[in-house]
């Protein structure tokens, strides 16, 4: 069953990215975004949603699911994210368990931040984008931008994530018998020009990285998002106008 709801604005998804300067000085709170939202399943977990959990295909799979925890933009653990794991579509976490068969032998595997990431998140995302009072993680995640500028290009309110055919992750290669992220230039979340996937300001050793994980992903029919080098959509999506919102647990 659906449940119709309201919200969003220009979505990595929906239209080509355009890039945002930063502007001068913020009043205390932003205008609400005009948005056309997705149908909302009311799918009550991973299982009713047809989803699985990656580590169900690939037991040692690297995760990091920053959201929850506090190691992320919003600096605290994120509504709806109650354990650290990484559900997709099944047909989706099968692609990128084939990604991540086909990058070990090369000595490469993949490292994942976020997965499904539900509705309810989307919202956290969305109030706390609001909250011009709080500005403590910019020096770490928007040093160059205002925060009004955020939400849309580089947090969207709708996002695909809340479909389970999105993700955000990076690459890791083994060096001296250990695995170490390779060099992309930023760190995750970080919204920036720099984080752009064909950045011209990325050096050569940084673009060559972004093109071995963009490469490696759409050989198995993810897209990546122009405007961050670590997200990834699988296309077509198992299901395009649907999002969800039963927790990660
Ligand atoms: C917030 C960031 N990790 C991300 O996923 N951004 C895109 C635009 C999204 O919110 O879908
Ligand atoms: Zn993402």
């Amino acid at each position: 069953m659906l449940i119709g709801c309201v919200a969003a604005v220009r979505s990595p998804d929906a239209s080509p990215p355009q890039r945002h300067e930063a502007t001068a000085s913020a009043p205390a709170t932003v205008a609400p975004v005009q948005a056309v939202a997705p149908n909302v399943s009311t799918a009550s977990d991973a299982a009713a949603a047809g989803m699985v959990e990656v580590r169900s295909l690939v037991p040692d799979m690297s995760l990091e699911i920053r959201y929850a925890g506090s190691d992320n933009f919003v600096g605290r653990p994120v509504v709806g994210y109650e354990a650290a794991g990484c559900y997709l579509h099944r047909s989706v976490a099968q692609a990128l368990a084939r990604v991540e068969r086909a990058l070990r032998p090369q000595g490469l595997r993949l490292h994942i931040f976020d997965c499904y990431r539900p509705v309810r998140a989307v919202q956290d995302f969305v109030r706390w984008a609001g909250d011009l009072g709080d500005q403590r993680t910019k020096s770490r995640y928007y040093p160059k931008l205002d925060k009004r500028v955020l939400l849309g290009d580089y947090i969207s309110p709708t996002s695909g994530h809340s479909r389970g055919a999105t993700l955000d992750l990076s690459l890791m290669e083994l060096r001296d018998g250990r695995y170490a992220l390779l060099d992309m230039g930023t760190g995750f979340d970080y919204f920036d020009e720099l984080a752009h996937t064909d950045s011209p300001n990325a050096n050569a050793t940084q673009r060559a990285n972004r093109e071995r994980l963009r490469a490696a992903m759409r050989r198995e029919g993810f897209e990546n998002y122009p405007l961050e080098w670590w997200h990834y959509t699988y296309k077509p999506e198992p299901t395009p106008d649907t999002a969800f919102d039963f927790p990660v647990r």
